[in-house]
């Protein structure tokens, strides 16, 4: 949120919450909470009142929010919501306008830029100022492009990330969302999404490949066992810190992982959390090729391009050959992952580890 000038009167603060409650499209929770802690610092100043208890997630959420706004003066914080109140409203205003070309871009997902084109379906994770994290809302639109992209008449697909990263994971702001059920009933709602989700790449019928643009990490990663080719900019690299956040694999990367780089190299990432540079993880087999990343977007596309055109029902047979004889296994792989992570969430220390995150005490 750029705070060019400090002008924002009261009547613009006034006019921006009426505003916020026009907005047509739900901007999502981490926009919800910045709202939140803004109006709050705007209006009563520093965060000063208690802090939720652990499990009280929605509170220790919006609290966090707030908190780290620290000193931020009021008209500071009232100019930042006027502002973040403006951009909301004009992104708005212009993702209802048409767009030229808009037949071969697929609108309608709020994180996700999906095009097709020259036989190829690009479906791009596109929430840059969040290093691309995988909101639950991501989850579901993943999955829709998934299942749209297995019909379309494009020959190949493929996913990348737009901006620095190729994906930062899972979004750690998912879990402060607690049903009326609480966390039970969170951990067994993540758990079935989760295995939907990793079951649209078990089941994908094409030519998958991942175009690994920056770093990636947890999700991010553990999916890539199930890409059919993947390229990496050298810029990128490869971490699952899930020992560090008290979790355990997923994305079938417990089979996956440890049949494409041997278990011992798989122990040193999926439990130690070791992260690997892209050509370390091109030698270890979970990489295709690494490119310098000034020729990267050229040269993947280019080859991408020149892929794209072989027939197409060769290239699915042979993706059938290759992968058939595992799948049952690969979804009885993710369904156990599913089931422990489901018992992880509800850990102590996942849920420190999560909040420690959030709190902004510790990051990677
Ligand atoms: C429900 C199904 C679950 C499936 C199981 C999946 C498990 C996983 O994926 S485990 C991996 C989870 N990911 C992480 O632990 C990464 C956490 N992020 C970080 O450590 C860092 O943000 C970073 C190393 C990825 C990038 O650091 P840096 O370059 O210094 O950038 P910032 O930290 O300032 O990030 C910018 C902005 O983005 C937010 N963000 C980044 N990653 C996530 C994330 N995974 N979840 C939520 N938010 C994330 C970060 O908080 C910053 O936001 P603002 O402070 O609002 O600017």
């Amino acid at each position: 949120v750029s705070g060019t000038a400090m002008r924002a009167s009261q009547e613009d603060f006034e006019n921006a919450m009426n505003q916020v409650k026009l907005l047509k499209k739900d901007p999502g929770n981490e926009v919800k909470l910045k709202l939140y802690a803004l109006y709050k610092q705007a209006t009563e100043g520093p965060c000063s009142i208690p802090k939720p208890g652990v499990f009280d997630l929605t509170n220790k959420a919006k609290w966090d929010a707030w908190n780290v706004l620290g000193n931020l003066p009021k008209e500071t914080a009232r100019q930042n919501y006027v502002d973040l109140v403006s951009s909301l409203t004009s992104s708005s205003k212009s993702s209802s306008q048409a767009k030229p070309g808009a037949d071969r871009e697929r609108q309608g997902y709020e994180n996700l830029v999906v095009t097709s084109e020259d036989g190829i379906t690009k479906i791009m994770l596109n929430r840059p100022i969040k290093k691309n994290a995988i909101s639950t809302q991501m989850y579901h639109e993943i999955m829709l492009a998934l299942k749209t992209a297995s019909k379309d008449d494009s020959t190949i697909t493929v996913l990348t990330g737009n901006g620095d990263y190729y994906c930062s994971g899972n979004d750690l702001t998912n879990f402060t969302d607690i049903p009326a059920g609480g966390v039970e009933e969170k951990a067994k709602n993540s758990a079935l999404m989760l295995r939907d989700f990793v079951g649209c790449f078990i089941d994908f019928p094409k030519p998958l490949i991942a175009v690994v643009n920056g770093p990636a990490v947890g999700i991010g990663v553990t999916t890539l066992g199930l890409f059919d080719v993947v390229y990496a900019s050298d810029k990128a690299t490869f971490h699952t810190p899930f020992g560090h956040l008290g979790l355990s694999p997923e994305g079938c990367s417990s089979y996956t992982f440890p049949k494409i780089m041997g278990p011992a190299k798989a122990a040193e990432m999926l439990i130690f959390g070791k992260k690997l540079t892209a050509r370390e993880a091109c030698a270890q087999g979970l990489v295709t090729e690494v490119f310098p990343d000034s020729i990267f977007q050229k040269e993947v596309w280019t080859r991408l391009k020149a892929y794209s055109k072989l027939p197409p029902n060769a290239m699915r047979v042979s993706k059938q050959v290759i992968r058939n004889t595992e799948k049952e296994k690969l979804h009885a792989v993710n369904a156990e992952e599913c089931r422990v992570l489901r018992e992880r969430w509800m850990s102590d220390e996942c849920i420190n580890a999560a909040m420690n995150f959030l709190s902004r005490r510790a990051k990677l």
